[in-house]
């Protein structure tokens, strides 16, 4: 994986894809799990909450081998990414090297329940433009994965980012995805370099209407919930 790549797109525009990260058996698998209630914690339908129409479930722990293991494999690299950013904004705190060292921290803070969800979206859902925080611990880089085949499966449902910047318009970056590609963004907050020194965005984060058929997504975050 080219991180150094990765890390400049996510300092220029918030989000960078990995092409490729799960190959199409294992995308296929991961979406029909949706129907396995065991493995998860809850199910939430969006409509209930206005956050838009469509459902998804969270994992519970143990988590599913290959969820676990992306979400281990992809927090090191990002960390050093996250770490860059801190010193950016002159936070002086810093993510440890190590999800389990990262999780440890999550837990003594009561942030003790797995984020890790698979997204379910049929004909006429959506997702509101919205933020994973989940308590006052954030990573603040999270990745979600396309299962589903775009153009096959489903049409529409595209991923949309919004920017929202200090006394200024707001920007949208629309995210072509194929199956198999996961996108790597951020959560909430990132830097931007300005002409006088760094300033935050306010990043959100969305999928538009599909148009017909079902998109499954795997949605992988950092930090646990309270
Ligand atoms: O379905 C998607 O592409 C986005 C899902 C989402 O909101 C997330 O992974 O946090
Ligand atoms: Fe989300």
């Amino acid at each position: 994986m080219d991180w150094d790549r990765i890390g400049a797109e996510l300092d220029a525009f918030g989000c960078a894809v990995i092409p490729g990260l799960l190959d199409a058996a294992a995308c296929a698998q991961l979406a029909a799990s949706y129907a396995q209630a065991e493995l998860f914690r809850s199910r939430i339908v969006m409509e209930r909450f206005n956050f838009g129409s469509g459902e998804y479930q969270y994992f519970a722990y143990p988590l599913p081998a290959p969820v676990a293991a992306l979400r281990t494999s992809l927090y090191a690299p990002l960390a050093r990414i996250a770490n860059r950013w801190q010193a950016v904004l002159g936070e002086a705190a810093r993510y440890p090297a190590t999800h389990a060292d990262y999780l440890a921290s999550c837990h003594a803070a009561g942030q003790t329940r797995p984020t890790p969800l698979l997204l379910q979206y049929g004909a006429g859902d959506y997702n509101c433009l919205h933020q994973d925080l989940y308590g006052e611990l954030v990573f603040p880089l999270q990745v979600a994965v396309l299962l589903s085949r775009p153009g096959v499966d489903f049409s529409g449902g595209e991923l949309v980012l919004t920017e929202q910047r200090p006394r200024m318009q707001s920007r949208a970056e629309v995210v072509p995805l194929g199956q198999g590609d996961a996108v790597v963004f951020a959560v909430s907050q990132r830097p931007v370099n300005g002409s006088r020194g760094p300033y935050r965005v306010n990043m959100r984060h969305g999928v538009s209407r599909v148009r017909s058929g079902t998109r499954h997504t795997l949605g992988i975050i950092f930090h646990d919930a309270a």
